[in-house]
C-alpha cells in the first residue's frame, strides 16, 4: 500500500489495513456481529432524536471509497441527541457500503446474517471539540446511525440520491445536492442496539458510539444496481473498478457490551 492508499482489494483490503494502522487490531473496533439475544436491554437508555428539520445538505461526491453527501456543520442545525448520547453530535455525511450483485454488501451482521447495504450517518460531538478531525480522535468524539437496507420493493425516496450517481461515476468526482433531508430514509422505528466502536475505514479511529436500528429499510435491487455503476477509480486512471463489495467484516467484540433500547 504505497502511502497509506488502502481500498476493498485482495492487496489493499481489511485484512491488510492493520500494517498502515495497527489499531485495525484494537480493543473496539467496528463493524461486529450484533447477536439480539445477547444485547442487554437497559431500562436507562432513552429513545433518540434526530432533529434533522432544518438540515442543509450540501453536495454529493465519489471519494473513491464509497458515495457520501455532506451536510452544513458549522452549527446545531441538524443533529442526533439522546439514547447513549451526553450530548447533541451534528450530523456531518452520511454514506453507504453495498456488495456485488447478488451479495449482501452491510458491514454489521444480526445473528451472523448480512443485509444487503447498510447506511451510516456520521455526526460529530461540536460540544467537546473544534472539529470533526479533533472529535474522529476523541473517545466520545463521533456517533453513527447506522441503518441496514434490504432488498423488495422500490424505496420512493432513494431515486433522489440514485438519479445523481452518474454525476459522481468517479473517483474525486462531486456534484451539487441540495434540500436532501436524510429523514426521508428512516425506518418506521427507532429502536436501536448501541456500543462503543470505531470508524469501519482507516484511520479507524476508536471514537464512534454506535447506534444501530433493528428495523431495515427497503430498497429494491434495481436501485442497489445503481450504486455499482460507481467506480472505485478516477477518470484519469485507465483501469475501471466497479464500486461494490466496499464493507469491513465483523472484527472481534473482545469483551464489549451491546445495549438494546426499551
Ligand atoms: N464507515 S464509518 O461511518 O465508520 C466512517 C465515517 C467517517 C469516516 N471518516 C474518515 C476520517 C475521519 C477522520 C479523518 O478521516 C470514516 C469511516
Ligand atoms: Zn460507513
Amino acid at each position: 500500500m504505497t502511502g497509506h492508499h488502502w481500498g476493498y482489494g485482495k492487496e489493499d483490503g481489511p485484512s491488510a489495513w492493520h500494517k498502515n494502522y495497527p489499531v485495525a487490531q484494537g480493543n473496539r473496533q467496528s463493524p461486529i456481529d450484533i447477536i439480539p439475544e445477547e444485547a442487554t436491554r437497559d431500562r436507562d437508555l432513552g429513545p433518540i432524536f434526530l432533529d434533522y428539520d432544518r438540515c442543509t445538505s450540501i453536495n454529493i461526491a465519489n471519494n473513491g471509497h464509497s458515495v457520501v453527501v455532506e451536510f452544513v456543520d458549522s452549527d446545531d442545525r441538524s443533529v442526533i441527541r439522546g439514547g447513549p448520547l451526553d450530548n447533541p453530535y451534528r450530523l456531518k455525511q452520511f454514506h453507504f457500503h453495498w456488495g456485488g450483485k447478488g451479495h449482501d454488501g452491510s458491514e454489521h451482521t444480526v445473528g451472523g446474517i448480512g443485509y444487503a447495504s447498510e447506511l451510516h450517518l456520521v455526526h460529530w460531538n461540536a460540544v467537546k471539540y473544534r472539529s470533526f478531525g479533533d472529535a474522529a480522535e476523541a473517545p466520545d468524539g463521533l456517533a453513527v446511525l447506522g441503518i441496514f437496507l434490504e432488498t423488495g420493493d422500490d424505496h420512493r425516496w432513494l431515486h433522489m440520491i440514485t438519479d445523481a450517481l452518474f454525476m459522481v461515476k468517479y473517483k474525486g468526482s462531486d456534484t451539487d445536492f441540495k434540500g436532501f433531508n436524510p429523514k426521508c430514509l428512516l425506518p418506521s422505528s427507532l429502536h436501536y442496539w448501541t456500543y462503543l466502536g470505531s470508524l469501519t475505514t482507516p484511520p479507524l479511529h476508536e471514537s464512534v458510539t454506535w447506534i444501530l436500528l433493528k428495523e431495515p429499510i427497503i430498497v429494491s435491487d434495481k436501485q442497489l444496481g445503481m450504486f455499482r455503476m460507481l467506480l472505485f477509480n478516477g477518470e484519469d486512471e485507465d483501469e475501471r473498478k466497479r464500486m461494490e463489495n466496499n464493507f469491513r467484516p465483523p472484527q472481534p467484540l473482545k469483551g464489549r457490551e451491546v445495549r438494546s433500547s426499551n
